[in-house]
């Protein structure tokens, strides 16, 4: 049940109320109805628009109401005196009327108390009026319309007058049954009201929300009490409420937060806002208001009513969440870049560890290191076993400046064996091995490993890098430096042993199982790429007597003399080998017979002209015999070339010595 059934039960239509005059009765319960709706006015509060409707609406009333009441009893010719009265009456419920509007438009104010005054005028009008006089007028013309005379017609209506009064006296009873119901009713609907207002401020103040309550035309802004501790002092006690709070709105947040409003004023339903608002003590806090818009009707303004919240707590977390956000986003991009570094630096070392040789290496060094984002760029330059000076042989990046040659003791790092890093060339003695005064941060590493330098690792950065990534680049190279002093010392080893695998350690030509490895495959592509391949084998003509004669030392040094000479005289593409004792084959690639020949005669033609000087004395020279065979001519595997070859030879020898036989074609 709500409210308003409420109100219209205070004073409840009877069929006793009823005259038995049709008309009037009709016109009485017409009334009933506009008493109860203004005691609904009354409790709901004054709505002045709603009021001035409902006063036009009962002096209309009055106007037909009475009129209908006079015609009666001017018709049935009443007794003038109760006329007199009757239409007295009637003329000074019009006249409270008509006061009571006066009253109601005069301010919006005063409307409250216009329904104070009518509301007991009417109800007392009720009682009185419709349940007393104008019962007895409806008894006496009934009387009438059943024929009796006037003066026994009132004096029936007289008789029944009693009647009415217990009539009245039952409906007083009723409306102060209802109103001391609705009395309690109301009473503990405000005590409910009060204790749920109580916990919603209990709630606001906890959880620092208040309301807001603005009058878009007018600027009026209302706030509820628990905005104070939002704002560090009374806003409601400002002269001027929105003045005083855009005073508070911090300077930079003050447009955004009028165009907001004003975003509303368009057509917008919803505000939502996030600003600053500065304390008296000067401190600054975040606020939140949002609100909804309120589309007034009847002239009456847009509001916007809604919540305003503290979020300076939130706000701080959330930055500081982002910070942390931030920092996070750095370091993992830093975790990344890193764990990309040891990608790279470990393709690095697989790459190094699977080279055979230097050349090798370096290529895994170029290719790896412009892609490990080393800085700028920079440089290896390595030292070759015995050699005064490094060269460089791989550059990445921005190494323009790198010297292609240099002396170990331009570099600073060499010098003391330790790495030099300048990230402002003030900090330290700048390295000559540049071939122009370096202009941005660089660091030297050598690459030393059991006191023997290998090389040197110089990479440069940008001139704006910063000490972290400056910090970065000088860990990453010191990796790179490790990895490369171990890959340069493991090839140096490699090549070193395979040396020594294929060379013939007192000539330093190579030797047989050399040769037997290679001269099968130099035969198979000769002939794939159509080109002659020619094979001399030599033999010290009497060796056995310069042994004998001077000792077997002073042999040693006849075959280092030929070999030196066979070195002298072939070109680096032929292969020279010392086959055993005093026998060598000499592997000429893309050699006919006639070219063989005529190198060989040169070399035999030196080796009979030339002496062999020795620490104490000099021998006389010595002359070797030769067979000569050409792969195809005489055979085409590495089997039957040697031996025709050998076969060739001993025909030489056979002829006598010092000359050179070539095989006969078959
Ligand atoms: N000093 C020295 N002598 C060697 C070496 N290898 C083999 N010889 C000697 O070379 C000599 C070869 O002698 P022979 O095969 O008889 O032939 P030759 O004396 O050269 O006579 P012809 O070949 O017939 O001209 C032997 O005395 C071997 O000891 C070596 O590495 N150093």
């Amino acid at each position: 049940m709500n409210d308003q059934t409420e109100l219209k039960d205070v004073f409840v239509w009877s069929s006793r109320f009823e005259t038995g005059l049709r008309e009037v009765d009709l016109q009485h319960a017409k009334l009933v109805q506009m008493i109860n709706a203004l005691a609904l006015i009354a409790v709901e509060g004054t709505n002045q628009p709603k009021l001035l409707r409902l006063l036009d609406e009962l002096q209309d009333y009055a106007g037909y109401h009475f009129k209908t009441e006079e015609d009666l009893m001017a018709q049935y010719a009443l007794n003038t005196e109760f006329i007199s009265e009757h239409v007295h009456a009637h003329e000074s419920l019009t006249e409270q009327i008509r006061i009571v509007r006066k009253l109601a438009e005069s301010a919006e104010s005063n409307a409250g108390v216009a329904v104070g005054r009518l509301l007991p005028f009417l109800t007392k009008w009720l009682l009185f009026h419709v349940l007393g006089t104008d019962m007895r007028m409806a008894h006496e013309i009934i009387a009438l319309q059943r024929g009796e005379p006037l003066q026994r017609a009132e004096e029936q209506a007289l008789a029944q007058q009693s009647e009415s009064l217990v009539i009245v006296l039952d409906a007083l009873n009723d409306i102060t049954d209802n109103l001391t119901r609705r009395t309690t009713q109301l009473q503990e609907a405000n005590q409910r009201l009060r204790i749920s207002e109580a916990r919603y401020a209990l709630a606001q103040r906890g959880a620092r929300i208040g309301n807001w309550d603005l009058d878009l035309d007018s600027r009026d802004l209302r706030w509820s009490a628990e905005v104070d501790p939002l704002f560090g002092f009374r806003l409601r006690d400002f002269s001027h409420p929105f003045d005083g709070f855009m005073a508070c709105v911090h300077p930079d947040d003050r447009s955004d937060f009028l165009e907001a409003l004003e975003t509303v004023r368009q057509g917008s339903n919803n505000f939502a806002r996030q600003h600053r608002i500065v304390w008296a003590d000067g401190s600054v806090h975040w606020l939140a208001m949002t609100g909804e818009c309120l589309r007034g009707r009847l002239g009456e303004s847009d509001r916007i009513v809604g919540i305003v919240r503290d979020v300076t707590d939130e706000k701080l977390a959330r930055e500081q969440l982002q910070d942390t956000n931030a920092q996070l986003k750095l370091s993992l991009a830093s975790v990344e870049r890193h764990a990309a570094d040891l990608t790279r630096l470990n393709e690095l070392n697989e790459g190094l560890q699977s080279c055979l040789t230097t050349s090798e290496a370096f290529e895994v060094v170029e290719h790896t290191l412009s892609r490990l984002n080393l800085g700028s760029g920079g440089a290896l330059a390595v030292q070759a076993i015995g050699a005064d000076e490094l060269k460089t042989v791989v550059r990445w990046g921005d190494a323009s400046g790198m010297s292609a040659q240099f002396a170990a003791s331009a570099c600073w790092g060499m010098r003391r064996n330790q790495r030099h890093t300048l990230l402002r060339l003030t900090d330290g003695p700048v390295c000559k091995h540049f071939d122009a005064l370096p202009s941005n941060p660089y660091l030297c590493y050598p690459l030393q490993v059991l006191g023997e330098n290998l090389g040197l690792l110089t990479v440069s950065a940008p001139a704006d890098v910063s000490e972290r990534e400056w910090g970065r680049i000088t860990h990453l190279s010191a990796m790179v430096a490790e990895s490369l002093k171990l890959a340069l010392s493991n090839v140096r080893l490699r090549e070193a042993l395979h040396e020594q695998a294929i060379r013939d350690p007192l000539t330093g030509l190579l030797n047989r199982r050399y040769l037997d490895e290679t001269l099968p495959r130099e035969i198979v592509r000769a002939q794939r790429e159509h080109r002659p391949l020619s094979l001399v084998m030599l033999d010290l003509d009497h060796f056995k007597r310069v042994n004998d004669t001077w000792g077997h030392e002073a042999g040693d040094a006849v075959l280092v003399h030929l070999a030196n000479i066979l070195k002298q005289y072939l070109r680096s593409s032929d292969l020279a080998c010392r086959f055993g004792g005093e026998e060598f084959v000499v592997v000429m690639l893309g050699a006919n017979l006639t070219e063989a020949r005529e190198r060989i005669e040169l070399i035999a033609k030196k080796m009979r002209e030339t002496p062999i000087p020795l620490p104490h004395l000099t021998l006389p020279a010595v002359t070797f015999s030769a067979g000569l065979v050409q792969a195809e001519l005489h055979g085409d595997s590495a089997e039957l070339l040697l031996r025709n070859v050998d076969h060739a030879l001993y025909a030489a020898k056979d002829a006598g010595r010092d000359c050179i036989h070539e095989a006969a074609v078959k």
